[in-house]
């Protein structure tokens, strides 16, 4: 029986958060129970010396504690002026595991660094170390892979870390904590790789010796462990499922996270037999910036990037309004027209300031929109629509969002926000683009 109630072959509660930090290019906070580690994975474009114009990369890691990781407050190193034998141990052993899994040939003449920041020690901290920092690695790796800096990915296969020991009671255990491990006979920690070879076996009896039988319990117990672990690492590194397949034809998913343009596709797709998912129902993934200066790039820029995030097909649509006596604007920037927090209210507003004392006759405006269809190892769908109207100086209508109550549809004399959902749905810009994305999707579609 273990001090904490686990079984012989039970890990404690591991956890992987994925991007806990905002500035390196991948980031993890793994527990093993009590023990916390940061994993922060560095890209630099550089290689050290010895590597310089051979055309292969480097991968390397460093390892620290916090004073109050322990117990009892450590010195810093730095304010010792020197890494202890422990940590130069450690780190290298790090450094060493990751690059048994990494095609440095692959990786090109480019570092990766992974820093690991032990928070919290109970126990295992190298261990979680290297489990954690294979993940920021992988991350980091997946950013590469996005941007099309690599198109190959350079991992062979998964890396996790494990500890097991001879308990004094004789006993094989997996995943020690710190009170475990000062008592145990036999500690033992290994570095295995998905295939089940291993990278690194560091055994030592602990003023005792062990048999070979022992040996091979220990190897087993650890095998099974370094096997959940990779599970648990697999989970964290696969792409989040949006719940539609591409190719699935019942679902389709919209890089959107704008109410109003959610409600009216909801409408047009639903008279298609399609149900829509739009971001509005994935809150935790971030808003795209809309960095493209036209509205294609800004739809382009939206699809993909969640097609690529989803790993499956992704509508975007990039619209606004543009008045011609303010030579086109707002255009792209009618999100952000008066400002960051994308208001309605303040949008209108600015646009009714604007245009004061333009007489109604020079009042003349378009809405735009550009819908883009992104799908994995497909070269993106672009379409447009637009529609012409009028500024009015006070608003009308209630309905529909965005600038609607002061666009006037003159062969109607209504503004958008005074025609009904399906209304505005037969004749916006909106429905036009889907119109022509009706014509253009047969032909695109057949080499989804
Ligand atoms: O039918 C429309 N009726 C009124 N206004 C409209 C309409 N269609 C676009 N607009 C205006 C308002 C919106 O704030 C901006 C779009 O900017 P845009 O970046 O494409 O959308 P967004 O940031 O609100 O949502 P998202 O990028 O997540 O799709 O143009
Ligand atoms: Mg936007």
């Amino acid at each position: 029986m273990r001090h904490d109630g686990r079984d012989y072959n039970e890990l404690r509660k591991v956890t992987i958060e994925k991007d806990v930090l905002k500035h390196p290019e991948g980031s993890v906070l793994i527990s093993f129970g009590d023990t916390k580690v940061f994993c922060a994975a560095t890209l630099e474009d550089r290689v050290p010396p010895f590597l310089r114009g051979l055309g292969t990369g480097w991968v390397t890691a460093e390892y620290s504690m916090l004073p109050r990781a322990t117990n009892t407050r450590n010195r810093r190193e730095s304010a010792k002026g020197k890494l202890t034998g422990r940590t130069m141990e450690i780190q290298r052993l790090i450094g060493r595991s990751l690059r048994s899994v990494v095609d440095l040939e692959k990786l090109g003449e480019r570092s990766i660094i992974v820093d690991c920041d032990v928070i919290q020690a109970d126990g295992g901290t190298r261990t979680a170390s290297i489990t954690g920092a294979f993940v920021a690695l992988s991350l980091a790796i997946e950013k590469l892979i996005e941007s099309g800096e690599l198109t190959e990915n350079p991992i062979k296969e998964h890396l996790a870390a494990v500890s097991v020991g001879v308990l004094p009671t004789k006993e094989v255990v997996l995943d020690l904590d710190y009170v475990e491990d000062s008592a145990a006979a036999v500690d033992m920690n290994l570095v295995m790789t998905e295939s089940g070879e291993f990278v690194e076996i560091q055994g030592t009896g602990e003023e005792s010796t062990f048999t070979a039988a022992e040996l091979n319990q220990l190897l087993q117990v650890g095998d099974l462990g370094i096997k959940e672990l990779i599970a648990r690492q697999q989970e964290v590194l696969a792409p989040q499922s949006a719940g539609v397949e591409v190719g699935e034809d019942s679902v389709i998913l919209i890089a959107t996270g704008n109410k109003g343009k959610a409600k009216e596709f909801e409408a047009i797709f639903k008279e298609k037999g399609l149900a829509v998912k739009t971001l509005l129902d994935f809150p935790d993934v971030p808003e795209v910036e809309e960095t493209g200066k036209t509205f294609t790039e800004n739809a382009l820029l939206k699809a993909e990037t969640i097609s690529k995030k989803f790993n499956c097909l992704v509508l975007a649509d990039d619209s606004g309004l543009m008045v011609d006596a303010l030579n086109g604007q707002p255009g792209v920037y009618s999100a952000r027209y008066a400002g960051k927090l994308k208001s309605d209210a303040a949008n209108n507003a600015k646009l009714m300031h604007e245009l004061t004392d333009i007489p109604q006759s020079e009042r003349t405006a378009k809405f735009h929109c550009t819908l883009a269809v992104a799908a994995p190892g497909k070269e993106s769908l672009v379409v447009e629509g637009e529609v012409k109207g009028e500024i009015l100086a006070i608003p009308r209508g209630d309905n529909g969002f965005g600038y609607d109550p002061l666009f006037l549809v003159p062969s109607l004399n209504k503004t958008m926000a005074e025609l009904s959902g399906s209304e505005k749905n037969k004749i916006s810009h909106r429905a036009q683009a889907i119109k022509a994305l009706d014509n253009a999707w047969d032909e695109w579609y057949k080499g989804v």
